[in-house]
């Protein structure tokens, strides 16, 4: 199996409003997100390739125009904006348009990561 993977940054603020008033997630707060998509293959086409990363490029533009300097909270219309739900919103994204998109995580802090792969 051959695994290809590519890294989309933006910021954001959002606000996990379900969690207790004294968890600092409570609170109205930004990260510098990074997104990390990883596609398989089991066998490389005509170029050599899993995929071009190339053909990545409208995930960066959906990124940029939906999610970079957004409240997350409105733009997934819900109040659970966790580096988890973040994944798999990115996972069932990708699969539509790159049937090797094969899982995503998702990072908050320069030490944490969330992974969705079904
Ligand atoms: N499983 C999850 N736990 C937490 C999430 C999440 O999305 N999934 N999110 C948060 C906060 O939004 C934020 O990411 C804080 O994370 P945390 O690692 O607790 O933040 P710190 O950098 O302040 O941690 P230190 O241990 O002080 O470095 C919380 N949990
Ligand atoms: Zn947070």
């Amino acid at each position: 199996m051959f695994r290809i993977t590519k890294e989309f940054h933006f910021s954001a603020s959002h606000q996990l409003t379900s969690l207790p008033p004294d968890h600092q997630c409570a609170r109205l707060h930004g990260h510098n997100y990074i997104v990390e998509v990883e596609l398989s293959a089991k066998e490389l086409n005509e170029h050599g390739f899993v995929r071009d990363y190339r053909d990545l490029a409208p995930l960066k533009r959906y990124i940029d125009e939906s999610f970079d300097h957004r409240h997350l909270n409105d733009v997934l219309g819900h109040e659970q904006v966790t580096a988890e739900y973040l994944a798999r919103h990115f996972y069932e994204w990708c699969k539509a348009r790159l049937p090797e998109t094969s899982a995503v995580r998702v990072s908050e802090t320069p030490k944490t990561w969330a992974e969705y792969r079904p």
